[in-house]
C-alpha cells in the first residue's frame, strides 16, 4: 500500500476530535493538538463513548477502533506538525482564532504540507490571506458536518489561489475516509449552511409570532419533510451560539434574508445556548 499522508488536526472540539477519528479509523497517523491537556482528555473521552457506541451499534469492529485510537497522539505542542502533511484547523469559528493559528502553522509546516479549514462560513481566500502567498496554493476549504462521525458529506472549497493538485488531494483524503465530498465555490456559508439557516431563521420566527411551539416545529420538519432531526433539536446539538454567528457572518455577506432573529440573539446573550449539559429549546433548564 502505498504511505499514507501524516494527518494533523488542530482543535479538539466537537469537530476537530472527530475529524481525528474519522482519519485514525481509515489508518490514518494523525496529531491532535489543542491549548490545553484538559480538553485533550475531554476529546479522548468522548472519542471512547462515540467508538463504544459505534461497535454496540455495529458501525465499527472492536479490534480496529484499538488500533484506530492507538493512531490518534495528543499534543498541546503545535510545533509537532512539522512533519504533518495535510493539516485541518476546526479551532473556534472566528477569523481572528483562526488566522492566529494559520500564521503559526504556517511558519511550522513543510511547504508542501496542505493546510485545510472546517470553517463553516468565513470565506476560504479571507482566511488565505493569513498564510504567506507561497502557502496559498496549498490551502483549501474542508467542510464536515456535526456528528462528524456520521455525516458523510464534505463540502470542498478551493479559494482564490488553491493548486488543482491541493484540490484533488483534499477530495482523495474525503473519499479515503469514507466521505462523499463535492466541490463547492468559495462564498460565505458555501451550500449548506446558506439552506440550513434559512431554514433556521424562519422555524425562530414561527416561534416568535406565536405559530407553533419548538417541539411542534420540530415535529413537524421530521414527520413532514422527513428530516432526521427539526430545526431546534439541531440548534442544540450544535448550540445556538455558532447559530447566531453563522447568521452574523451571512447577515453581513448577503442581507436581509440571513438576519438573525431577535428571539434567538436573546436566548444567546441570556446563556440558553444548548450543547452539552446547557439549557437550549428543547433541553430543559435543570430545576
Ligand atoms: C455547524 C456546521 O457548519 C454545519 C452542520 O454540521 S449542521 C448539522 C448537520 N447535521 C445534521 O443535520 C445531523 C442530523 N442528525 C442525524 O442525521 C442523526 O441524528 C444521525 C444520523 C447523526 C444519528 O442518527 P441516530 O444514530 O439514529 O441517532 P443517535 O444515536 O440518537 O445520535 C447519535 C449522537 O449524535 C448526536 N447528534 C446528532 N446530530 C448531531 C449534531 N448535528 N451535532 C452534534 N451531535 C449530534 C446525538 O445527540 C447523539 O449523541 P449521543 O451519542 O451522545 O447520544
Amino acid at each position: 500500500m502505498a504511505s499514507q499522508e501524516k494527518i494533523g488536526v488542530v482543535g479538539a472540539g466537537l469537530m476537530g476530535r472527530e475529524i481525528a477519528l474519522v482519519f485514525a479509523l481509515a489508518g490514518y497517523d494523525v496529531l491532535l493538538c489543542d491549548r490545553t491537556e484538559e480538553s485533550l482528555t475531554q476529546a479522548k473521552d468522548r472519542l471512547d463513548q462515540i467508538v463504544e457506541k459505534g461497535i454496540a451499534r455495529g458501525f465499527y469492529q472492536a479490534a480496529d477502533t484499538v488500533g484506530a485510537l492507538n493512531r490518534i497522539t495528543t499534543t498541546t505542542d503545535l510545533g509537532r506538525f512539522k512533519d504533518r502533511e495535510f493539516v485541518t484547523e476546526a479551532v473556534f469559528e472566528r477569523e481572528d482564532v483562526k488566522a492566529e493559528v494559520f500564521v503559526r502553522l504556517d511558519g511550522i509546516c513543510a511547504p508542501a504540507c496542505v493546510i485545510a479549514t472546517n470553517t463553516s462560513t468565513i470565506p476560504i481566500s479571507v482566511l488565505a490571506a493569513h498564510v504567506s502567498a507561497a502557502r496559498r496554493a496549498n490551502f483549501i476549504g474542508t467542510h464536515y458536518f456535526s456528528p462528524v462521525s456520521r455525516m458523510r458529506l464534505v463540502e470542498v472549497m478551493p479559494g482564490f489561489d488553491t493548486a488543482p493538485a491541493t484540490l484533488e488531494l483534499a477530495m482523495r483524503l474525503c473519499r479515503a475516509v469514507g466521505k462523499t465530498p463535492i466541490a463547492i465555490k468559495d462564498v460565505p456559508g458555501f451550500a449548506v449552511n446558506r439552506l440550513l439557516h434559512v431554514l433556521m431563521i424562519e422555524a425562530v420566527r414561527l416561534v416568535e409570532e406565536g405559530v407553533a411551539t419548538p417541539e411542534d416545529i420540530d415535529t413537524a420538519c421530521k414527520l413532514g419533510l422527513g428530516h432526521p432531526m427539526g430545526p431546534f433539536e439541531l440548534m442544540d446539538a450544535t448550540t445556538s451560539s455558532l447559530c447566531l454567528q453563522a447568521q452574523e457572518i451571512m447577515h453581513e455577506a448577503y442581507g436581509e434574508r440571513f438576519r438573525p432573529r431577535p428571539l434567538l440573539k436573546q436566548r444567546v446573550r441570556a446563556g440558553l445556548v444548548g450543547g452539552r449539559g446547557k439549557p437550549g429549546w428543547r433541553t430543559p433548564r435543570p430545576s
